[in-house]
């Protein structure tokens, strides 16, 4: 019985007769000779059938081999430079598991629409594999970023009774006879959980009945949340920024073969190191007017104005102290200038826009209660978390990275709903 090895363990079995589970990723044929591309999920490797040195039987199945038929290749792991795995495998036998009759991406150009609706099949394709494979790279160095500084995982809860980012966006669901509503981001949850055990972190998927079309929009998104007690608005942006290229010298570590299936060029990704350039939102409009912006002073910045912002700039930038008006109900108000909020956005470079949003949370229970009335909230929602300020309230900070744009940066992917296995979006929630 031969060793049944991950086509990305190849180097370990150099010179050795090996057996590879998976599916036909492309086939071409020179006169005796077949070339199979074998795919198992790891890699992708040639197999070299030469029909003097296999049986006739075996020779004759690579006649009925097609695009994504599923099969069991056995023969010898040779060093080969030209791959660019540095291997190929002389075959010495195929078992045939099962013929995909018809596959319907073929390698001629699709429509998004045809790929988005076989994005169940699209997820097999080289480009696609690579961005979701960075995608798992990401998660797993934001982890790690955290486990390695002692935060601690307190998941939040996906059923919440109350809005966190703004009432327009719920998604409320029944809840044996009572509203709930899906979750908008789980920081709330994350203030608590910091207040028992000093630096948190949540991570899961949040919800935004978002009604935009645009190329950064998602309904159903993943969030990675610190939270920590003692943080000021300070503290979160060095925090963010050390995170962020972590992430980044990360992924340029251990997915370079990704990278380079992406094309991506990694110039700015190697300039991703702290400190990152920050600047008041007074001076991110004067930018927007430098730019002939005709941005009314007080707005929010929308996809373009960020797009202009992120540009100025060769790393991602932060932008600080955004007027308290436009922002969330739970943001402190810095005390020598109220009119600001001790918020914080992160623009990722190259146009990709918002990649963090976060704050200094308002600590004062009657201040607290004070902005929930303001903002229309019903404040038996928020009993709950205005006991965190009356039973050892302290500054705490934190921040909320959004995964998919992380991914749509890093990879160099025009649009989020290719940086999430199954997208969901304002007009598609199938497959
Ligand atoms: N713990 C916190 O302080 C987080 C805070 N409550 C929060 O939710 N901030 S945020 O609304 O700016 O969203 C944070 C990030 O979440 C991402 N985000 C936010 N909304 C979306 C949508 N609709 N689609 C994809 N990604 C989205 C984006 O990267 C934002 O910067
Ligand atoms: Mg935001």
């Amino acid at each position: 019985m031969k060793p049944v090895i991950r086509i990305s363990q190849s180097a370990q079995y150099e010179n050795q007769e090996v057996t590879i589970k998976g599916w036909l990723y492309n086939m071409r044929s020179s006169g005796k000779v077949r070339f199979l591309l074998v795919r198992d999920g790891s890699a992708i490797i040639q197999c070299v059938v030469v029909k003097s040195e296999v049986s006739d039987e075996v020779f004759e199945k690579t006649e009925l081999l097609t695009q994504e038929s599923s099969l069991i290749v056995t023969g010898k792991l040779v060093a080969d430079k030209r791959s660019p795995l540095g291997y190929e495998m002389h075959v010495s036998d195929i078992e045939i598991v099962q013929i995909a009759k018809d596959y319907p991406i073929t390698k001629k150009e699709h429509g998004i629409d045809f790929l988005m609706d076989h994005r169940h099949l699209w997820i097999r394709s080289k480009r696609q594999h690579a961005i979701l494979r960075i995608r798992h790279e990401i998660i797993n160095a934001a982890r790690q970023f955290f486990n390695e500084r002692d935060f601690v995982l307190v998941d939040s809860p996906i059923f919440t009774p109350n809005a966190a980012e703004g009432t327009t966006t719920l998604f409320k669901t029944d809840y044996f006879g009572s509203p709930a509503y899906l979750t908008q981001s789980g920081q709330l949850y994350a203030e608590a959980a910091c207040m028992a055990f000093g630096r948190v972190y949540c991570f899961g998927p949040t919800f935004r009945a978002e009604k935009s079309k645009t190329r950064r929009h998602l309904t159903e998104f993943w969030m990675i949340e610190p939270e920590v007690a003692y943080f000021d608005l300070q503290d979160d942006m060095q925090l963010a920024e050390e995170f962020v290229s972590y992430i980044v010298q990360t992924v340029l570590k251990n997915r370079r073969a990704e990278l380079e299936t992406l094309e991506r060029d990694t110039k700015i990704l190697e300039n991703t190191v702290p400190p990152f350039p920050k600047i008041h939102y007074n001076e991110a409009v004067e930018i927007l007017k430098k730019h002939g912006v005709d941005f009314p002073y007080g707005d929010d910045f929308g996809g373009a104005d960020e797009t202009i912002l992120s540009e100025e700039f060769d790393k991602p930038v932060i932008i600080h102290h955004y007027p308290a008006e436009i922002k969330a109900f739970y943001m402190k108000r810095d005390p020598q200038e109220p009119q600001f909020a001790l918020a914080m956005d992160m623009l990722a470079p190259e146009g990709y826009g918002e990649i963090i949003g976060g704050s200094q949370r308002e600590d004062d229970y009657d201040t607290l209660l004070q902005r929930i009335r303001e903002h229309n909230l019903d404040e038996k929602d928020f009993e709950w978390y205005l006991d965190l300020r009356k039973y050892g309230s302290v500054p705490h900070a934190g921040f909320g990275l959004g995964i998919e744009r992380t991914v749509a940066w890093i990879t160099g992917t025009k649009h989020v709903r290719e940086t999430i296995p199954f997208p969901r979006l304002l007009q598609r929630i199938y497959p």
